[in-house]
């Protein structure tokens, strides 16, 4: 499969930890680690942006995003609260994942912990052209409108 070349920089806190790396060879997103130096306690209903330890310089035409990992959120109820988080293609700064604690419990996030995976995803852009709009059969009806008797 192709594979588009990312430039990344590793910050010295992210030293010896392994780049965001795909786990599996069908994998859609490549596991990213968490820089924090020590144990790091997110306490029940906290968040915080955990670091990547890396900076990224994401092509032109693409974007970044960050996604939670559904073992972490289904076992330790660890979200990712922005899901799916932006990385954008001008953002020079250290990645971080947003992770936001849901459960009740203490949860330890340790150094080089995969605690969430990153997408490269092709973006396209939109120009807006102020316009009368065209009538469909669904008109303003959303919301669960659909299949109402
Ligand atoms: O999970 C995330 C989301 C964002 N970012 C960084 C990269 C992104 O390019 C930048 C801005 O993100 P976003 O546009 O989502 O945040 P904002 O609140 O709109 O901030 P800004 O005004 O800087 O755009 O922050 C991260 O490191 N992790
Ligand atoms: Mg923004």
């Amino acid at each position: 499969m192709s594979s588009v070349e990312i430039a990344v920089e590793v910050l010295p806190h992210g030293l010896g930890l392994p780049l965001p790396a795909y786990a599996t060879e069908g994998a859609a997103g490549m596991d990213a680690v968490a820089a924090v130096e020590g144990d790091f306690v997110l306490m029940p209903g906290a968040r915080a942006a955990v670091p990547t330890g890396l900076r990224m310089a994401v092509p032109a035409g693409y974007e970044v995003q960050v996604r939670a990992r559904s073992g972490l959120a289904l076992n330790a109820g660890l979200i990712v609260p922005n899901g799916p988080g932006t990385i954008d293609s001008d953002y020079r700064g250290e990645v971080k994942v947003i992770l936001a604690n849901i459960s009740d419990t203490p949860f330890t996030i340790t150094r080089g912990m995969r605690i969430a995976q990153l997408l490269l995803a092709p973006v396209t852009r939109a120009a807006w052209r102020v316009a009368p709009l065209d009538d469909t059969a669904r008109g303003a009806g959303g919301f669960g409108s659909t299949g109402r008797t």
